[in-house]
C-alpha cells in the first residue's frame, strides 16, 4: 500500500528560529521519513504567526510559528528541542503530557535540572545528549578505551572550542568526553574535575581531568581529548564543520524513539555502539 503522510511520523521543533532550530527544520523538510508538523518559539518572538518556511526566508511550507507548545505537541509524535535548560524543563512535562519521544540537544543544563527531567521520562521516551553526531559519540567510545589503557602518568585535558555566542562551558560534548575518560578510569568526574584555572592554581593534581574552552567567531565546535605523558601525546579529535551532523542525529533519535518504552534513553542507544 502506498505511504500516505499521515504515515510519516510528525515532528515539532521547538527554538525554531535558532541556529540548531532552523537546521533542524531544514533537515526534517528534506527527510522523506519525517513530517514537520510545528515549530515552536518564545511568547513575543517575532516569529510567531508567521510561517515557519517564510520566516527563515524561503518558500512557505505551512506550518506556522507558535508559541502554545503542548497543542503543538499534542499533534506530534516527536519533539525536537535544542533551547536552554529552564524552556528544556518546561518542555519535558508537555511532551509527556502529549506522550512524544523528547530528543533533548539543549546543554548547559545543572545536576539538578537533569534530574528534574526524569518524572517526564516515566510517560515517554527522551533522548538526550550534549552532542548528537556520530563521529563524537564514536569518540566517546575511543576515550573511554584510551582512558583505561592509560593509567594516571598520563594528564587528561579536554580542550573544546566553539563560536561566540555559546552561553555554556565547558560545553556538553567537554563533558559527554570528561565523563568518558573518567569511567575509563574508573574514577567520578565530580571528584577528578578541574576547570576555569586562572591565577596561581598550584600544579596539576595527579589524576584530574582539565577543562579548557575558547570562544570565537563561527566554529561550529572542535575538541580534543588529550593526554600528556613524559615524551609522548596522544590526541583524540572531533571537529564539526556543520550543524547538520547535530541535526541528522537529531532526527534519527526521533524516529528510533517511536514505540520505546518510557525512559531515558542517549545517542549510544540509537547508534548501538
Ligand atoms: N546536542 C547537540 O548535538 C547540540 C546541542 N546544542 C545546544 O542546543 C542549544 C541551542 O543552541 P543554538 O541553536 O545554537 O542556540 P540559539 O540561541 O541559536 O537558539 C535557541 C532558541 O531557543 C529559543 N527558546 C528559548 N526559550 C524558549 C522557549 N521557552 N520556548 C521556545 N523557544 C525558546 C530561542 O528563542 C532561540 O531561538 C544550546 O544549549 C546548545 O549548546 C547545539 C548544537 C548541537
Ligand atoms: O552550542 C553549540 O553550538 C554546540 N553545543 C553542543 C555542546 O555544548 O557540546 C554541541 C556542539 O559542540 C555545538
Amino acid at each position: 500500500m502506498a505511504e500516505t503522510s499521515t504515515d510519516i511520523p510528525g515532528i515539532v521543533v521547538t527554538g525554531a528560529s535558532g541556529r540548531m532550530g532552523q537546521m533542524l527544520i531544514r533537515t526534517i523538510l528534506d527527510n522523506p521519513s519525517a513530517r514537520l508538523v510545528g515549530a515552536v518559539e518564545r511568547s513575543g518572538h517575532q516569529w510567531v504567526g508567521q510561517d515557519i518556511g517564510a520566516a527563515m526566508g524561503g518558500a512557505e511550507v505551512g506550518v506556522t510559528v507558535t508559541d502554545d507548545a503542548l497543542e503543538a505537541f499534542s499533534r506530534a509524535q516527536a519533539v525536537i528541542d535544542f533551547t536552554g535548560p529552564e524552556a528544556t524543563l518546561a518542555f519535558a512535562d508537555l511532551a509527556a503530557q502529549a506522550r512524544a519521544v523528547h530528543v533533548i540537544g539543549t546543554t548547559g543544563m545543572s545536576d539538578e535540572q537533569i534530574a528534574k527531567l526524569e518524572p517526564a521520562s516515566r510517560h515517554c521516551a527522551q533522548v538526550r545528549a550534549g552532542n548528537m553526531s556520530l563521529g563524537v559519540n564514536l569518540l566517546v567510545q575511543l576515550t573511554k578505551k584510551v582512558a583505561a589503557a592509560l593509567d594516571e602518568d598520563f594528564d587528561i585535558e579536554v580542550i573544546e572550542a566553539h563560536h561566540h555566542h555559546k552561553v555554556d562551558a565547558p560545553s556538553g560534548t567537554a563533558l559527554m568526553l570528561g565523563e568518558a575518560a573518567a569511567e575509563g578510569r574508573g574514577v567520578s568526574l565530580s571528584e577528578v574535575s578541574d576547570s576555569g584555572r586562572d591565577g596561581i592554581t598550584g600544579a596539576r593534581k595527579r589524576g584530574d581531568i582539565g577543562f579548557s574552552a575558547i570562544r570565537g567567531g563561527d566554529i561550529v565546535g572542535e575538541h580534543d581529548v588529550l593526554f600528556a605523558g613524559q615524551g609522548e601525546r596522544i590526541v583524540l579529535r572531533h571537529l564539526a564543520t556543520d550543524r547538520a551532523i547535530f541535526a541528522r542525529g537529531a532526527v534519527k533519535a526521533a524516529l528510533w524513539g517511536l514505540g520505546k518504552e518510557p525512559g531515558q534513553y542517549d545517542m549510544v542507544d540509537v547508534l548501538g555502539l
